[in-house]
């Protein structure tokens, strides 16, 4: 596992400083609106789990599965809804939980369909962001690191569905992709 990293992008420590400063401006902003925090699986499972620590505030959680990667780098473009909601979000103030807004395919019709469901207000949080990436117009509301266009795994994200339990953001060594 650790050997098949190439460098450690984002440590541990920088990643649990980042998520309890986002923990406690989510808190601020939706204190007694009690949200609705939608984590986009996988990915995002870890580092819900984290944020929601830190989020000193009446909130509940729900999950949702969608696809646009299959086992390889590079989006489909199409999002299949794999599992939906078990919660109905009308009326409800949304934060979609994400792990990474790469082509911003996957939130982009993810925001679409929470709107579409009347959602009172709906917001994306996402630990990482790389705008060099970008297919369609959009912007999280609230982000944690900037990346350049690099491949990354760990804290959630995946290769072929290997490296999510890493506790840091690291790059894989090329030879990785080649086996
Ligand atoms: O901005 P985009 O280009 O749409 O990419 C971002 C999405 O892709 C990854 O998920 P993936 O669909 O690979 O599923 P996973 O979370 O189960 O790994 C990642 O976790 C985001 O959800
Ligand atoms: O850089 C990435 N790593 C893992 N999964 C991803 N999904 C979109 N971008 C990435
Ligand atoms: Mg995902």
């Amino acid at each position: 596992m650790n050997g098949d990293i190439e460098k450690i992008m984002i440590s541990e420590e920088q990643i649990a400083v980042k998520v309890k400063e986002l923990g406690g401006i989510l808190a601020e902003e939706y204190r007694d609106k009690n949200p609705l925090l939608i984590c986009v699986l996988k990915g995002a499972i870890i580092f819900m789990a984290d944020l929601i620590r830190q989020m000193d505030i009446r909130c509940e959680m729900d999950f949702m599965a969608v696809s646009s990667y299959g086992s390889g780098t590079e989006s489909s473009g199409m999002v299949r809804i794999l599992k939906d909601l078990d919660t109905s979000v009308q009326d409800r103030h949304v934060i979609v939980v994400e792990d990474i807004m790469d082509s911003g395919l996957t939130l982009s019709r993810l925001v679409e369909l929470l709107r579409h469901r009347e959602a009172a207000s709906v917001k994306v949080v996402t630990l990482l962001n790389k705008p060099d990436r970008r297919k369609v117009e959009i912007t999280p509301d609230y982000s944690g690191y900037d990346i350049p266009d690099e491949f990354v795994v760990g804290y959630g994200l995946d290769y072929a569905e290997n490296y999510r339990n890493l506790p840091y953001i690291g790059v894989l060594k090329p030879e990785v992709y080649a086996k």
